[in-house]
């Protein structure tokens, strides 16, 4: 009889939205240690950018759209995981030696886990090795304390990692810190600005927190997810996401994307967590050949057309019936609902 191969070492990142999955994969993705790492991303747009802002894997990121894996993509996450088995197997792709999967900033890692141990292939193949949470040391505390999910993700840690502690007060990391110390008693708390990876790679302890005191996971939070042709000035796209930071950012939960912008071969990366917005970026290559701005939205009572009218109006290809740029900057107060600032 073939003997069975060995488990492979499976971890999960976690964290609420702008926590710092996606930078933490990054730096994770250069160690010596995830050389032979397949990695998953589940985004939370069907216009998907995370993928895209991974940096360190060739051709080995797989990227989930279309919605969230604890709700809709269950099955898909199921059939990606088999899929990858399938193609290492084969020898249809290098014979990884470890998965890591990013959730959604949105996602209740609890049924993701759930997926995962309780299936009888994929608990075979597999073995998670860890939870790993990232928990923004400015945003986090706040964050927590109003959304469920997000408290079920730092519980769930086996590793926390504290992220923008450059950016916090030393009473912000005193805070974040004993949130992580009542929610994840169990997990080993890391500095981002510090981090060692063989710790947070190490296999989990296998001690959970209990659940049942957690409220219940995510409710009503849009996403909405663009692409467009259409190139912004420079001018323009300070003035768009100024505009979106000063009308929008008490319902923005993330912005997130690559924006064409005219004159530049090169993609503009555009990254806010509620009104902090990072110095933009640009990337060297578009990663996939699409040369379209495309842009996710992630908050709530947003308007489903919101971003793509803002987008259109500062890219100059409004439509004749809608307030356009112009009008728009010279009398920026009149905020009407159903405007562009509706
Ligand atoms: N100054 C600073 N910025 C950070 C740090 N970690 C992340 N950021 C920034 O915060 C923003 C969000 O970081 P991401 O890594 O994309 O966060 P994420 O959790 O993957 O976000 P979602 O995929 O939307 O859930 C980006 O602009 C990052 O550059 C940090 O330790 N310090």
């Amino acid at each position: 009889m073939a003997e069975r191969p060995a488990p492979i070492p499976f971890t999960l990142l976690t964290g609420f939205l702008g926590a710092g999955k996606t930078t933490l994969l990054n730096r994770l993705l250069r160690d010596p240690a995830l050389a032979d790492a397949a990695v998953v991303v589940n985004e939370a747009g069907e216009i998907g950018v995370d993928h895209l802002l991974v940096e360190h894997v060739a051709d080995g990121v797989v990227a989930l759209a279309g919605g969230c894996l604890c709700c809709s993509l269950r099955g898909d996450l199921i059939a990606t995981l088999e899929d990858l088995l399938r193609a290492r197997d084969n020898g249809r792709i290098p014979p990884f030696r470890r998965i890591v999967l990013e959730t959604s900033g949105l996602a209740d890692p609890v049924p993701v886990l759930q997926t995962l141990t309780l299936h009888p292939y994929l608990a075979m193949r597999y073995r998670l090795e860890g939870v790993v949470a990232a928990l923004d040391a400015v945003a986090g505390p706040e964050t927590v304390a109003e959304r469920p999910e997000a408290a079920r993700q730092v519980a769930m840690a086996d590793h926390v990692v504290l992220s923008k502690t450059d950016l916090a007060t030393a009473e912000q990391v005193v805070a974040a810190r004993a949130l992580v110390a009542r929610l994840a008693p169990a997990a080993t708390l890391q500095d981002a600005g510090a981090l060692n990876v063989a710790a947070l790679l190490a296999p989990s302890l296998g001690i959970k927190p209990s659940l049942e005191v957690l409220p219940e996971a995510h409710g009503a939070v849009r996403t909405i997810a663009m692409a467009s042709e259409a190139a912004l000035s420079r001018e323009a796209y300070d003035l768009f996401v100024e505009l979106l930071r000063s009308a929008h950012a008490p319902k923005l939960l993330r912005l997130k994307g690559l924006i064409r912008i005219v004159g530049d071969e090169r993609p503009l990366v555009v990254q806010g967590v509620r009104h902090v917005f990072a110095e933009p970026r640009f990337l060297e290559n578009w990663p996939d050949g699409d040369v379209r701005t495309r842009l996710v939205a992630i908050g709530e009572d947003l308007a489903p057309d919101l971003l793509p009218r803002l987008y259109a109006a500062f890219a100059g290809t409004v439509a004749p019936d809608r307030p356009d740029r112009a009008a728009l900057m010279e009398n920026p107060l009149s905020l009407r609902t159903g405007g562009l600032l509706g």
